[in-house]
This record gives C-alpha cells, sequence and structure tokens, in this order.
C-alpha cells in the first residue's frame, strides 16, 4: 500500500481573511480536512475558531478566500454545498421542551429525510450513544454529556460525510469528553467521515490526528503531531502549543 498521497481533502479552506468591522480576526487562514481523519482545530480563546466555524457553516459571509466542500466552491454553488455537513455549534441548539426524538424528527424534517430515513437514523444514532430507551423523554431531563449526545446524534442522522464541531465537549467530565472523544474518532476511522473538531485541550488530540494550530487568526502550525512536533523542536504538544500560541510565549 503507498502512503505517498494522503486522502483526497473533503473540506478545503484557502486564504480566509474576515474582519468584523475594523477588526481583523482571521488573516490567511488555509488548511485541507481529509476524509477518515480527525483534523483538531486547537486554539486558544478568542483565536478565531469560532469564526472559522461561523464561515465554514454559512453563517457568516466570506470577505476574502475560498471555501470548498467536497470539492464544490460555497461562493459558486451556494448554501446547498453545506448539504454534506454534520454540524455541532459550541452553543447548545435543542429544544428542552421537546423529548429526544422530536428534536431528532424535527431535524430530520429539515434535512429533508423521509419517515424511514429518519426512522433509521435516529434509531442507529440513539442506540449508538445508548439513549434510544430514553427517547420519550424531554431533553431537559438529560444532563449535559447526554444532551451533547443527542446534538452529535442529529448532526449525524443521515450520515453526512463531513462532521464539524466547535468545541462539543466544553463544560463535560473528563470520562464525557474521553467518550465523545472516541466516537469522534470512530467516525473517522470506521465509517471513513471528514471530522474537524475545535478545541483548546491538547488531551484531546490523538495519535494520528491531523492538527491546525490557530492563534490571533492566523494559522501556526498543520500538520501531524510528529509533524508540529519536529518544527517546533519541542517534545510533547503542550509545549508546542505554548511556544506556537502567544499566551504560551507570554507566559
Ligand atoms: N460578533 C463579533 N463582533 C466583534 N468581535 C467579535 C465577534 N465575535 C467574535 N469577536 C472577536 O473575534 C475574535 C475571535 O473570536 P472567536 O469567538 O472566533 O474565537 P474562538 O477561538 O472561538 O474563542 P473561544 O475559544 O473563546 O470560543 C475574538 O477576539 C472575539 O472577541
Amino acid at each position: 500500500m503507498s502512503c505517498d498521497h494522503p486522502p483526497a481533502a473533503a473540506l478545503s479552506i484557502e486564504g480566509l481573511s474576515f474582519s468584523y468591522g475594523p477588526r481583523r480576526v482571521l488573516s490567511d487562514v488555509s488548511f485541507q480536512v481529509p476524509r477518515e481523519t480527525v483534523t483538531v482545530l486547537l486554539g486558544p480563546n478568542g483565536a478565531g475558531k469560532t469564526t472559522l466555524f461561523g464561515l465554514i457553516t454559512g453563517l457568516l459571509a466570506p470577505q476574502a478566500g475560498r471555501i470548498e466542500v467536497s470539492g464544490r466552491s460555497r461562493a459558486v454553488e451556494g448554501a446547498c454545498v453545506l448539504g454534506d455537513l454534520g454540524i455541532v455549534f459550541q452553543q447548545p441548539t435543542l429544544d428542552l421542551d421537546l423529548s429526544v426524538a422530536q428534536n431528532l424528527s424535527y431535524f430530520a424534517g429539515l434535512r429533508g429525510l423521509s419517515a424511514a430515513e429518519a426512522a433509521e437514523g435516529t434509531r442507529r444514532e440513539l442506540q449508538r450513544f445508548a439513549l434510544w430507551e430514553r427517547r420519550g423523554e424531554a431533553v431537559r431531563q438529560l444532563n449535559g454529556g447526554h444532551r451533547r449526545r443527542v446534538e452529535i446524534a442529529r448532526a449525524c442522522l443521515d450520515a453526512p460525510p463531513i462532521l464539524v464541531l466547535d468545541e462539543p465537549t466544553v463544560g463535560l467530565d473528563i470520562p464525557t469528553r474521553r467518550a465523545l472523544v472516541a466516537d469522534l474518532h470512530a467516525r473517522a476511522g470506521d465509517d471513513g467521515a471528514a471530522v474537524l473538531w475545535a478545541t483548546h485541550l491538547v488531551d484531546e488530540v490523538w495519535p494520528g490526528d491531523r492538527l491546525v494550530i490557530l492563534d490571533q487568526g492566523e494559522v501556526r502550525a498543520t500538520g501531524s503531531l510528529e509533524e508540529v512536533l519536529a518544527a517546533t523542536g519541542q517534545a510533547d504538544l503542550d509545549a508546542a502549543f505554548d511556544a506556537l500560541t502567544a499566551a504560551g510565549a507570554a507566559a
């Protein structure tokens, strides 16, 4: 087997810049998200991760640069290219008064799934997270970790080829974080999804992940863990992250 060519990019970001009024928060950001891989977008608070997600998911209009989803240009083909994306935003977006199943079926309708597809996806995803027995409960009754699982289940209802998640583990305890990180790796490794995962926690990086280190709106490093360590001359990712980010440099 040849390893010369990385898998084709599912998501491609090229020369993206963005300003809120006079304030520039992303500068010439470029990277690729390959299939069958978890790409970790690692950056401290305020690095620009959520702004970048806003651009990828169509909440914000790009001011400069290109976004391609499955090889299709957002600028040329418009919002329809977003159909390949499963999205989990940083802020929870479930309706707390609806049941778990109602939250999923409402979303399935928005995605244009047939009743059979919605039922199949709901069963598959809720069983995956051991939440099938709780499908009739109001989301309000679930703890934070289970709510996050429901959001991921909802994003994965129609098994989208690309998953983008903005700090989905914030506020969760360590076992829950570990379980969610493992699930996202299974979706890449076993199911072949391209996963873009934003976090500021270096302990969520697994060997084999690709890294994009963002700080103050600029990409400081990309590549495998080994490549980032070699580029920085550091022994571990904690030290490399500190060396590459302004907060680390100032500490
Ligand atoms: N609507 C807005 N108007 C003006 N400035 C904004 C707006 N949203 C974000 N910013 C600023 O843009 C910069 C990048 O913010 P962003 O939320 O994208 O970073 P982040 O990496 O997601 O941070 P965090 O990890 O804290 O969520 C920050 O300095 C933030 O204050």
